[in-house]
């Protein structure tokens, strides 16, 4: 018999099947993150990172499995979670015709919060994202990263406990990354649960507490990220993940079509020196 869910679990997600078609995405998902936690949610494209947070997020119902986040069914309660629960989605729908200002005070209004309280949260998270400058045009005209910094900050705005963040990373230029990396251990810091997904396993290396790999729709493991370099005997995140994950076979892929030498050195560029 499957065990009740565990009130120190943000999220506990058992046995999560999701079929499009006859294609099945998730194939009995186990996903158990601890309240809290820095959680990274790692695995190879088409892996099933995005589907889940659908499905923890209410977007696709499971077809089997059971959901419980912060200790409520989500699939019963899916507005009761969505209160308490931040989302930053890979894919980003924002309302282009609102200025970015705008956008967070209606979010805020959205979760509830009365005019000055939105307004004053979205001034705060303007600034924290680095957007001040840009409060007051329209969304249409941010660029991919300014977006990506708009839409976290509008995830925020309600003080969720939980927040889930699909490549939040994406786009996003080295000095912001910065201060989206701060922001996020800021969080860590307050108690806040956050499951991040990145190809970067840098900055999943740097922020997570706790790490989940998966593979084919199903976790191949998961636990505190040194528990995990324990049990595969491994220095980093990214070598447990090329050891769960096999090599591809495209790995050995050549390009035939352009001739020349496969096995020939890559080239070499010496580094440039100062003219003294
Ligand atoms: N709406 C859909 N219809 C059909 N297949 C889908 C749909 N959404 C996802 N899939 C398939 O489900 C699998 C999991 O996709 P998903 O987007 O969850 O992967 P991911 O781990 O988030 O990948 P990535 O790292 O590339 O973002 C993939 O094989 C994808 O092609």
């Amino acid at each position: 018999m499957t065990p009740p869910p565990s009130d120190d679990l943000a999220v506990d997600a058992r046995g999560l099947l999701k079929r499009f078609g006859g294609f099945t995405a998730l194939n009995g998902l186990d996903l158990q993150i601890p309240r809290g936690a820095f959680y990274a949610y790692l695995g190879p494209n088409g892996a099933g990172k995005s589907t889940s947070i659908a499905l923890l997020t209410g977007v696709y119902g499971p077809d089997a499995g059971t959901i419980h986040m912060l200790g409520v069914d989500a699939v019963a309660k899916p507005l009761e979670v969505k209160r308490r629960v931040g989302v930053v989605p890979e894919e980003l729908s924002l309302f282009e015709r609102l200025t970015g200002r705008q956008y967070l005070t209606f979010c805020g209004r959205m979760y509830g919060l009365d005019g000055d309280e939105a307004a004053a949260r979205a001034t705060e998270l303007l600034e924290l994202t680095e957007l001040s400058y840009k409060a007051g045009a329209l969304v249409a005209e941010y660029s991919k990263g300014m977006r990506r910094r708009l839409a976290i900050a509008a995830a925020l705005i309600h003080a969720p406990e939980l927040v889930l963040l699909d490549e939040p990373f994406e786009g996003i230029d080295v000095l912001a990354a910065g201060v989206i990396r701060e922001l996020l251990r800021e969080l860590s810091r307050r108690g806040v649960t956050l499951l991040l997904t990145t190809h970067v396993l840098e900055i999943a290396e740097r922020l997570a507490t706790h790490a989940g790999i998966l593979r084919g729709g199903r976790m191949l493991d998961q636990g505190p990220v040194g528990t995990l370099l324990e049990r595969y005997d491994c220095p980093s995140l990214e070598a447990v993940f090329e050891k769960l994950i096999a090599v591809p076979a495209s790995r050995n892929a050549r390009l035939s079509f352009y001739g020349g030498d496969a096995a020939a050195p890559v080239p070499v560029v010496a580094p440039r020196r100062e003219s003294a």
